[in-house]
């Protein structure tokens, strides 16, 4: 059923009235009429009208859920409700992550004659080409970012729940940064490694004279949050005694100093992120029960590297740019390959530091596989074989050659050359003895 000229021009006019980008959608896919908005965001001059939306927005020859994308409008037309959906769409400024709501528009009999589609661009990290950019598009990425826009508006808790260097910290910031209170702070606090006094004071702040050593009053981290964001990685981590005081600020907004008497106030949005089994932890009495299912409003599970390999063309190129800024770096198709096999149990972190001691290898321009050598040669999955020509390479003497470049280019002590390399000082140490014997 088509939808009548009158009908279509009001919602036209309806639409010019909006600052977002509109659009009015055919049940065809073809755009029955654009918002001045919309036109700025995705025109690039020529017309959309009659176009479908998914050649507009995606180049795509065919509706998104024909081309693996989720589609709001087959979705919509089966709900007849409103439905969202987090899309890539590609802009006259290049590719970006927005969020479609779709809105069906009934006739008076009840027909679904139209679609109302709204586009909002997220805020902050989720420019693709801002500097701290959340880079990928892989299936399980993308499931994962579509729950950080649905809850970034709420005030909900955010629980991240995920291996070390998933980028728990950057979606920290995401939600943060697409929030209501992206003007106020964002405070991360690392809650592993700290006593309970320490913690206490860290985070709740102390009143001169509290314990020996305060020689003068403290803010505390919760303090400086407030009306902002509060990130706490390695949740799991906090001390029980500290738990109870967490759960009365969450659950009351009220906290107090260390040594002081009267309660203060601080109203704040809650990230948590752990590694750790959090359930387990509470049924062995680790983590308390009514604090975890506080903190646990919205889980959010991070999809660990190995599970978006697909992902790694995009995340090289970006890593790269970052860690050797000026060298214009590019990955051979054998390197990509080479760690397309391996299992990064360190995630993007190790990556990236992976890419970062390659680019130290690497004289030209070219990154290939005998760069990466020592770190894959015996460290790649067991269950795949390596097919590029890394294990043709004598590994002891590439280490060794990697080793004395590294010391040569290298200005400051050995615990800091053993923290770039990335290995323990023991290990450095161990190393440096094969070359005096070499
Ligand atoms: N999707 C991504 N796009 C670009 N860079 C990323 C992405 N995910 C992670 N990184 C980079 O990887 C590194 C680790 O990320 P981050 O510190 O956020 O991880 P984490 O999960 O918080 O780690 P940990 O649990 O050890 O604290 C950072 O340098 C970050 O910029």
């Amino acid at each position: 059923m088509p939808i009548d000229d009158r009908l279509l021009s009001e919602l036209a006019a309806q639409i010019d009235q909006l600052p977002e980008p509109h659009i009015v959608l055919g049940r065809d896919y073809r755009v029955l009429a654009a918002n001045a908005g919309y036109r700025r965001r995705c025109g690039s001059g020529t017309s959309l009208i009659g176009r479908h939306c998914y050649d507009v927005s995606h180049r795509y020859h065919v509706p998104c859920d024909l081309a693996g994308e989720s589609c709001p409008l087959a979705a919509s037309l089966k709900s007849r409700q409103r439905e969202r959906v987090l899309h890539l769409h590609h802009t006259p400024h290049g590719e970006k992550y927005v969020n479609i709501e779709l809105t069906p528009v009934m006739d008076d009999r009840g027909e679904i004659v139209a679609f109302l589609e709204k586009m909002e661009r997220l805020r902050g990290a989720w420019d693709e080409t801002g500097r701290r950019a959340l880079i990928g598009r892989a299936p399980a990425f993308r499931r994962m970012l579509e729950l950080v826009a649905r809850v970034a508006p709420a005030e909900a808790s955010v629980l991240l729940l995920g291996e070390s260097g998933t980028g728990k910290e950057l979606v920290a910031q995401a939600v943060h940064e697409a929030s209501h209170r992206a003007d106020g702070p964002f405070v991360a606090v690392d809650c592993s490694g700290l006593t309970e006094t320490l913690f206490e004071s860290e985070l709740f702040g102390h009143e001169r004279g509290a314990f020996t050593g305060a020689i003068a009053r403290k803010t505390g981290l919760v303090e400086s949050a407030a009306g902002g964001t509060l990130f706490l990685d390695e949740v799991g981590d906090i001390p029980l005694g500290i738990q109870v005081k967490l759960l009365r600020l969450l659950e009351t907004g009220a906290y107090r100093r260390v040594g002081a008497s009267e309660p203060r106030h601080a109203d704040i949005r809650l990230i948590s992120a752990t590694h750790r089994p959090l359930e387990a932890m509470v049924q062995a009495g680790q983590f308390r029960q009514d604090l975890y299912y506080r903190i646990n409003t919205f889980p959010i599970p991070m999809p660990p590297l190995r599970d978006r390999l697909e992902d790694l063309p995009l995340l090289s190129a970006d890593l790269l740019a970052r860690v050797a800024p000026d060298r214009g770096l590019r990955l051979t198709a054998d390197a990509l390959d080479l760690l397309g096999h391996y299992a990064f149990p360190g995630n993007v972190r190790e990556l990236r530091n992976l890419l970062e001691r390659a680019s130290l290898m690497c004289d030209g321009t070219q990154i290939e596989p005998r760069h990466f050598a020592i770190e894959l040669g015996d460290a790649a999955r067991p269950d795949t074989e390596i097919s590029t020509d890394a294990s043709a390479f004598d590994m002891a003497r590439l280490q060794r050659d990697f080793l004395r470049r590294a010391l040569e280019q290298h200005k400051g002590n050995r615990r800091e050359l053993a923290s770039r390399l990335g290995i323990s000082e023991r290990t450095l140490y161990r190393r440096l003895r094969t070359l005096t014997t070499d």
